[in-house]
């Protein structure tokens, strides 16, 4: 890392401090046009603002609408890649020489043969302006150190070659997680550049005035990585299709994931970040629809379901305008439990959505029969409601807060 840099190297991943910061930085990018362009930005929940938020709301997905927030007509927008293999290799050290200083009057001036300069290293990098792995190359070479030279002059070393990766990449070789770059500014050095040779200055001895001996500098290291992207958020939505998941998300944060009546119409994880009264920051990612059979590769899968592998709680959008809504909850924890054993037993709550519709009015009672008091039922349209989500994920965060203070 440079000099007069801000320093993330070494915060521990998951650490709360560290999460915390990242999400400082988040905000602070926040408002910039291409922050907000990908999807991350900011609400701040004053009493005020959020009369406003939950006032009437003008319902999404009118024709018109509709081609204008078309996600999937977006070319540049759907390549959101989420993993990558990639060779990295470090620059090969430059080769030492072998040489004699030789000069009039001086003829033999002893071995002044240089070191070769060492190989550059190949460094990922977490950005936070990088959003997704489409930009990292299959294959990295790094610089190569430059051969030693007459008059004892070692040779340049190879420049470091920076590889900026997301913020949330985690760094796998084979099957172990060998780094997690979860927090801007995080680095870790991918693959080392080889040592430079030793020029014949080098062995230069008692026993051996004029060695001829230089070594070639070593190749650089050469590693196989597999770059995965998890994304950072203390809460993750996760529900059908069309339940409402990027509705809730435009209502409750600046964030603009597109919304549409058709299926499938979130391809990649947004994350809004929702400022609440007592400054404390929210982050809630909205991942693409999951399907039942999602395990089976139907939908879009359930990969997806890597980017709230991180979230340290889950809202269960659950679509109350459906017949029998209880059952998507069902569906979906199981597809979460096929997914990773253990994962919909995170801290979460159940939310109800589309409560301003009449049909959805009359499943409630039947729904919190079956769920518990504790279903949130509101509208993402009309802002019906929202008040009690918002607490609800101020008191999960602050449980998370307290858990990771006591660790
Ligand atoms: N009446 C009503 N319609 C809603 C509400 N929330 C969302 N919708 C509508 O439901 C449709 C789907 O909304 P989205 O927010 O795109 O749903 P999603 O869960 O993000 O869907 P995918 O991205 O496909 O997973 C849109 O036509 C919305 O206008 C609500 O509270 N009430
Ligand atoms: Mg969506």
């Amino acid at each position: 890392m440079r000099a007069g840099e801000p320093c993330w190297l070494g915060a521990g991943s998951g650490s709360h401090g560290a999460f915390e910061a990242s999400l400082r930085r988040t905000s602070d990018c926040a408002w910039d046009r291409g922050a907000l362009d990908s999807g991350l930005a900011v609400a701040c929940f004053s009493q005020a603002v959020l009369s406003q938020l939950c006032g009437p709301r003008q319902v999404p997905g009118t024709p018109q609408e509709k081609t204008a927030l078309r996600e999937k007509t977006d070319t540049e927008k759907r390549h959101f890649v989420d993993h990558r293999r990639v060779l990295v290799c470090g620059g090969r050290g430059g080769d030492g020489v072998s040489c004699f200083h030789s000069e009039p009057r001086k003829e033999f001036g002893g071995p002044d043969g240089g070191d070769g300069g060492s190989g550059g290293h190949v460094i990922l990098r977490a950005d936070q302006q990088v959003k997704s792995l489409s930009s990292v190359l299959s294959r990295y070479q790094g610089a190569h150190g430059e051969a030693g030279g007459r008059k004892n002059c070692s040779g340049r070393s190879g420049t470091l070659l920076y590889v900026r990766v997301p913020v949330g990449t985690l760094v796998k070789e084979g099957k172990e997680v060998v780094a997690d770059l979860s927090c801007p500014g995080d680095e870790y050095i991918a693959a080392l550049g080889g040592a430079g040779g030793k020029g014949n200055r080098f062995f230069l001895a008692n026993d051996n005035r004029a060695p001829v001996t230089c070594t070639p500098g070593e190749p650089g290291q050469q590693r196989v990585l597999f770059l995965e992207l998890k994304t950072v958020a203390h809460a993750g939505m996760v529900g059908f299709p069309n339940a409402g998941k990027s509705s809730l998300l435009r209502a409750i944060s600046n964030a603009r994931p597109a919304v549409a009546s058709y299926p499938f119409t979130t391809l990649k994880p947004h994350v809004g970040i929702v400022h609440c009264e007592d400054h404390q920051q929210i982050a809630v990612a909205d991942i693409p629809g999951i399907v039942r059979g999602a395990h089976q590769n139907r939908g879009l899968g359930s990969t997806f379901l890597r980017h709230i592998e991180r979230c340290r709680f889950l809202l269960f959008i659950v679509d109350l305008s459906e017949p029998e809504p209880w059952t998507q909850v069902e569906d979906l924890k199981s597809e979460l439990e096929k997914y990773e054993a253990g994962l919909s037993e995170r801290p979460h709550v159940i939310v109800a959505n589309k409560i301003d519709l009449p049909q959805a009015r009359a499943a409630l009672p039947p729904l919190r029969a079956r769920l518990g008091r504790s279903v949130i039922a509101l509208s993402a349209a009309t802002g019906e409601n929202l008040e009690e989500l918002l607490l609800h994920l101020q008191e999960l965060h602050g449980q998370h807060v307290a858990a990771e203070l006591r660790w």
